[in-house]
């Protein structure tokens, strides 16, 4: 597996070893990038050096952040400094759950604020959410628990405190990073790229750099006829609208807007999903590839 890439060189753990490899020209050719995560077949030369021959098939990815095979995408959202986005955080579930991810929220900082309106929008949706507080260390035990034996991927807006959580959960987080910069001659701020850190037999972690605030690029909108299924909560309703070629968004006889009435949909998630169906809704086929 590959557990880190940097400078055109790939760091791959197999057999509980670590091989510095190159990938095989043909990978350029073919314009395939190897991710962090994935699982490939290397080959080592006669000369001490190593190439990755093969990538195997993906169970799923991200491009921003490069990641393959992934099982939990875990949201890093902080209660304040800096303050949530409820779209951004909607549209990076969205992507998690287009591409077979499973998401994850832990609200960060709850010794500052406790919350409770990002916890009551969050609480109807299916979406596993956590309170934690580097600062007190309550709610760290629970996510060291999600994490094991599963490939996790941090991700969230810089500040939000990842690192500083990362660094709770596991007091080896920091010196591998360390211990990994150094061996590349390179300062921990600098090597703002994706690494896999092995927190124990198979527990890994990503350490992945911040999203901008509006991280969202085109290759990451999600079609229109697709967009409902990524609201895990829409699901049960989408086939009761009066109308079938019902958008969700302001018709009719809507079982999804009902159920927003109702208060059984969160009115925060259904204002994105309507903010997002705008952004697609007249994009063509090739606008999203
Ligand atoms: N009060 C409080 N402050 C925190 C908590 N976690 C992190 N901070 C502070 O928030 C700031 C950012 O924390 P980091 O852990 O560096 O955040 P990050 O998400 O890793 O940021 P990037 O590396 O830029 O992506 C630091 O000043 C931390 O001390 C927390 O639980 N409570
Ligand atoms: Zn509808």
């Amino acid at each position: 597996m590959i557990v880190r890439g940097i400078g055109g060189f790939y760091y791959v753990e197999a057999a509980g070893s670590l091989y510095e490899c190159k990938a095989r020209g043909l990978f350029r050719k073919k314009k395939v990038t190897p991710y962090v995560g994935d699982h490939v077949t290397i080959r080592l030369e006669n000369d001490g050096t190593s190439t990755i021959e093969e990538i195997l098939p993906r169970a799923n990815y991200l491009i921003r952040p490069p990641i393959a095979n992934i099982d939990q995408l875990i949201l890093v959202v902080s209660v304040c400094d800096p303050s949530p986005n409820t779209l951004i955080i909607d549209k990076t579930i969205a992507a998690a759950e287009a591409r077979g991810i499973e998401p994850v929220i832990v609200l960060s900082k709850t010794d500052l604020q406790d919350g409770g309106w990002l916890i009551d929008i969050y609480r109807t949706t299916g979406i596993l959410l956590l309170t934690v507080s580097s600062v007190t260390g309550e709610g760290v035990e629970a996510v060291r628990e999600l994490l094991k034996g599963k490939i996790s991927a941090f991700t969230g807006n810089s500040g939000v405190g990842k690192t500083s959580l990362l660094n709770q959960i596991d007091s080896r987080f920091h010196l591998e990073t360390g211990e990994i910069s150094q061996k590349l001659g390179r300062g921990r701020h600098t090597t703002r790229q994706v690494a896999l850190l092995k927190l124990s037999g198979e527990t890994y972690v990503a350490d992945t750099p911040g999203f901008s605030s509006i991280s969202l690029e085109r290759y990451d909108l999600i079609k229109k006829e697709r967009l409902p299924y990524c609201f895990r909560e829409f699901i049960p309703y989408l086939n009761q609208c009066k109308f079938s070629t019902c958008s969700h968004t302001c018709e009719k006889g809507c079982a999804v807007l009902q159920a927003v009435q109702e208060g059984i949909i969160s009115k925060s998630r259904h204002e994105s999903y309507v903010a997002m169906y705008q952004e697609v809704k007249d994009l063509k086929e090739w606008n999203l590839k």
